[in-house]
């Protein structure tokens, strides 16, 4: 069976370390910044960055609603980050006029785990994927405040829920893509494997 077309969207953030992590884990990965490079792809990965950034660029390129409409049909995809932030049904506080294409029944609080704290690795363990904990690396991270009730909490940290999966929906506040550590790009990869 070919390998699935994984796009990582393209319009600001770690996208490099994603095309790497996805081609590792097994993807045929593109990068996405277009509508028409969007309908090429069988599943999306949104990166980490700045989220107020990404959502001005996503209306900038007609990319928020094709987004919105492949999301709502069933397109698998996966925020890490800012990308978990674009997938929020609802952010507390956003910045004036940052969209989100939503996906997943959640609130999210960004850059939740404070100045102090504003970058930290921790091991996390997710459910669904083995072989222990992961190591989480969190920048300026969100967490997720809460959760409707379709929507599986897969990690939490300190008491902060920071994995979530809703149907072909995935989003982790931490960035696997900058460990080495490509379990969770499997995962992904094998969740629109599953989606063909
Ligand atoms: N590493 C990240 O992706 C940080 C996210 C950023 N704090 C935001 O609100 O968009």
């Amino acid at each position: 069976m070919s390998a699935p077309v994984i796009g990582v969207l393209a319009l600001q953030g770690d996208v490099r370390e994603h095309l790497g992590a996805l081609t590792a884990a097994g993807a045929d990965a593109r990068s996405v910044r277009r509508p028409a490079e969007l309908d090429a792809v069988e599943g999306l990965v949104i990166p980490g960055g700045e989220s107020t950034t990404m959502s001005k660029l996503a209306v900038l390129f007609g990319m928020l609603e094709p987004l919105r409409t492949r999301v709502r049909t069933g397109m698998p995809v996966y925020g890490t980050c800012a990308g978990m932030i674009m997938l929020a049904e609802k952010i507390l506080d956003p910045r004036s006029g940052q969209e989100t294409v939503g996906g997943i029944d959640m609130i999210v609080r960004r850059n939740a785990f404070g100045r102090q704290n504003e970058s930290f690795e921790a091991a996390v363990e997710v459910a669904g994927v083995a072989g222990g904990p992961v190591e989480g690396v969190f920048i300026r991270a969100p967490w997720v405040e809460s959760v409707g009730a379709g929507v599986e909490v897969l990690a939490e940290h300190g008491g902060h829920v920071v994995a979530v999966r809703q149907g072909a929906a995935l989003a982790t506040s931490f960035h696997p893509e900058l460990t080495g550590d490509h379990r969770l790009h499997r995962f992904f990869t094998d969740m629109v494997r599953s989606a063909r």
